[in-house]
């Protein structure tokens, strides 16, 4: 089943066309990787999908509902969550206290403290950082920081999430580590997973299908070994 639909969406900035008629669909419980380089239109499309950024055409939907009007947190609490590329933790607070937040925000809608707890404790969980719930977030390092933004993610109870380089500046180990939970969300949470990621190793690895952007265009899109192998994004990266 398809649970996100994206029709000939676009957006310009001024003179310069960011996203150009992009369409594609995402399978629930599929990992979507999208590709490309610099200033290709990935975090554009990430902010018009998740209601922060409005296209100038085109239409989106989620679990068949359409997200034309939505406000960023009407289009959270319908479940989906995104990271940011740029970690944004509240440091001062502890990492339980940080997906509590979510938990409360979220289409959990966990009114009670021990509900948004039990659904925080739950995320942490899933991410592998329960033994550090106590600890203050901006304590933690930049791996478990990325962790941590899945986590908040997953605590306002989405079912679909857009990761935006959340291996970006890891380690190898800390990168298979990633790969690892990444996959054990999917298949044991049934999540969906829409990424975007430079590290070309773990998004071939990761990925069921993958959409290569050039310049806002859609230039590609398939399985990973039928995208690496196309002629035009051999051209675009390759030259
Ligand atoms: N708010 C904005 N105002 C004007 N131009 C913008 C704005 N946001 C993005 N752009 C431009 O739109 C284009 C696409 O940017 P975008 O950030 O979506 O690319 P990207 O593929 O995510 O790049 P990166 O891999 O560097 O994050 C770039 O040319 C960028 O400079």
């Amino acid at each position: 089943m398809t649970i996100l639909d994206v029709q000939n969406v676009s957006k310009q900035f001024g003179g310069l066309k960011a996203l150009q008629d992009v369409s594609f669909g995402v399978d629930e419980g599929t990992i979507f990787g999208l590709m490309g380089a610099n200033g290709a239109g990935k975090t554009t499309l990430f902010g018009v999908i998740a209601g922060q950024i409005r296209p100038n055409g085109g239409s989106i939907s989620f679990a068949g509902k359409p997200l034309a009007g939505q406000r960023p947190d009407q289009i959270c609490r319908l479940g989906l969550g995104r990271t940011f590329q740029i970690v944004r933790p509240f440091g001062n607070l502890t990492v339980l206290d940080n997906v509590i937040v979510s938990a409360m925000y979220g289409s959990a809608r966990a009114h009670r403290l021990a509900d948004a707890t039990a659904a925080g404790r739950q995320a942490l969980e899933d991410v592998g950082l329960a033994p550090l719930a106590g600890q203050l977030a901006a304590s933690l390092t930049l791996s478990n920081q990325k962790r941590l933004e899945i986590a908040r993610a997953l605590a306002t109870g989405a079912r679909l999430v857009l990761l935006d380089e959340v291996m970006a500046g890891l380690t190898a180990t800390e990168v298979a580590g990633m790969t690892e939970t990444l996959f054990r969300l999917r298949q044991e949470r049934g999540l969906t997973i829409l990424i975007i990621e430079h590290v070309m190793g773990a998004l071939m690895n990761l990925s069921d299908r993958i959409l290569v952007l050039d310049h806002g265009v859609p230039i590609a899109m398939g399985p990973p070994e039928q995208v690496v192998a196309d002629e035009n994004v051999l051209k675009v990266y390759f030259g």
